[in-house]
């Protein structure tokens, strides 16, 4: 007889219901039950609740995130609530998962991505749609330092400045009628989620931006040992998606970068060859970069080859580091942090 994970042997217990939690954010909610209605719709016999709470990275608005660099910021406080039991899956954006996790935790499942594209949200009211459109001078609002450095190459007359708060209050504070913002540039993945998909006027691609590793996808996180959890997550996994974010978080994680640090990424997988019991293989193609915050230094690489697992596209990702800090990569991530560094003590003795 084979038991159906979460229904207790004991009759006498109640069947075990599976908390889903995330952030409190209205897209990491609706994420949240993305993934639950995903898991319902999978395991009908199954209960599944969520639970929302606000973390470090919600509660600290005032200070640049570039500044804070901590790479836990959205995660630490859920992964206590993971360990502890109170909880047994966090639902996070895949980019915003930091590439080593604690003891005890582990991801599940990476669920299919969106289009990983940045994209261009314009000021209500005004008449550009994309880049090339805004007048010399222009306020470009991000908070993210790899899509200012790319962003300063190839248009030095635009001026960069940081945004924080979830969507909707960015948004708010772009169309300030006496905000200081021509246009944001944010994840498309966020916006399409969020309803708001037509306020995109472009998406702004290679090679003019490289997205951030893992962009636009989910992952669920899950305790390690956990058996009966990680079964389910297993439904969810989308192969393509995952060895793409596998190879993408492994070059990321030798680069020893988080989610603030400039590096992108593009990878493709063609040629896919599938069995019954998934994918078998195809041919993983991947571009990263690293540039430095004001533009001047880009490294780029792509490398291209035929993979039969998960570890092969890992294997994938970690040469491209090894290329990349080869060609100057590593030098420019030193001086990203240096720099960081240096700022961070500005801000104490002020
Ligand atoms: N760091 C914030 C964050 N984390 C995930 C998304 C969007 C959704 C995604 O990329 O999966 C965003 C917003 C943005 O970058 O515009």
């Amino acid at each position: 007889m084979t038991s159906t994970p979460g229904i207790t042997d004991d009759v006498e217990s109640k069947p075990r219901t599976f908390i889903l939690a995330s952030r409190a954010s209205q897209l990491a909610q609706i994420q949240t039950n993305i993934v639950r209605d995903a898991l319902q719709a999978a395991f009908p016999s199954l209960s599944f609740d969520t639970s929302f709470m606000s973390t470090e990275g919600d509660k600290n608005q005032s200070q640049a995130l570039y500044l804070l660099g901590g790479k836990a910021l959205w995660t630490k406080e859920l992964e206590v609530a993971l360990k502890d039991g109170t909880v047994d899956m966090l639902v996070h954006s895949l980019k915003d998962v930091p590439t080593i996790l604690p003891d005890g935790c582990e991801i599940g499942a990476i669920l299919e991505r969106e289009d990983a594209v940045d994209s261009l949200v314009v000021k209500q009211g005004l008449p550009y749609r994309n880049l090339d459109d805004l007048p010399d001078g222009s306020v470009i609002g991000t908070s993210s330092v790899r899509r200012v450095a790319q962003l300063r190459r190839t248009f030095p007359r635009l001026q960069f400045m940081d945004v924080r708060g979830n969507l909707n209050t960015r948004l708010a504070k772009l169309d300030a009628p006496e905000g200081p913002f021509t246009a944001l540039i944010l994840a498309k993945a966020g916006l399409v989620r969020l309803g708001m998909g037509d306020r995109i006027t472009d998406n702004l691609d290679v090679p003019v931006l490289h997205h951030a590793v893992s962009q636009g996808a989910l992952a669920v996180e899950i305790r390690s040992g956990d058996s009966q959890v990680r079964e389910l997550c297993e439904a969810l996994t989308h192969g393509e998606t995952q060895w793409k974010c596998l190879a993408e978080r492994a070059m990321l994680r030798k680069l020893e970068g988080g989610c603030s640090v400039p590096v992108g990424v593009t990878t493709s997988l063609t040629h896919v060859e599938s069995g019954q019991a998934g994918l078998k293989n195809g041919l993983l193609q991947i571009t990263g970069c690293v540039t430095s915050i004001d533009g001047s230094l880009h490294v780029q690489d792509t490398l291209a080859e035929t993979v039969q697992s998960p570890e092969d596209a890992e294997q994938l990702g970690n040469k491209l580091a090894t290329l990349l800090i080869d060609n100057g990569a590593g030098a420019i991530l030193e001086d990203v942090g240096r720099d960081r560094a240096k700022r961070a003590n500005e801000v104490k003795e002020k």
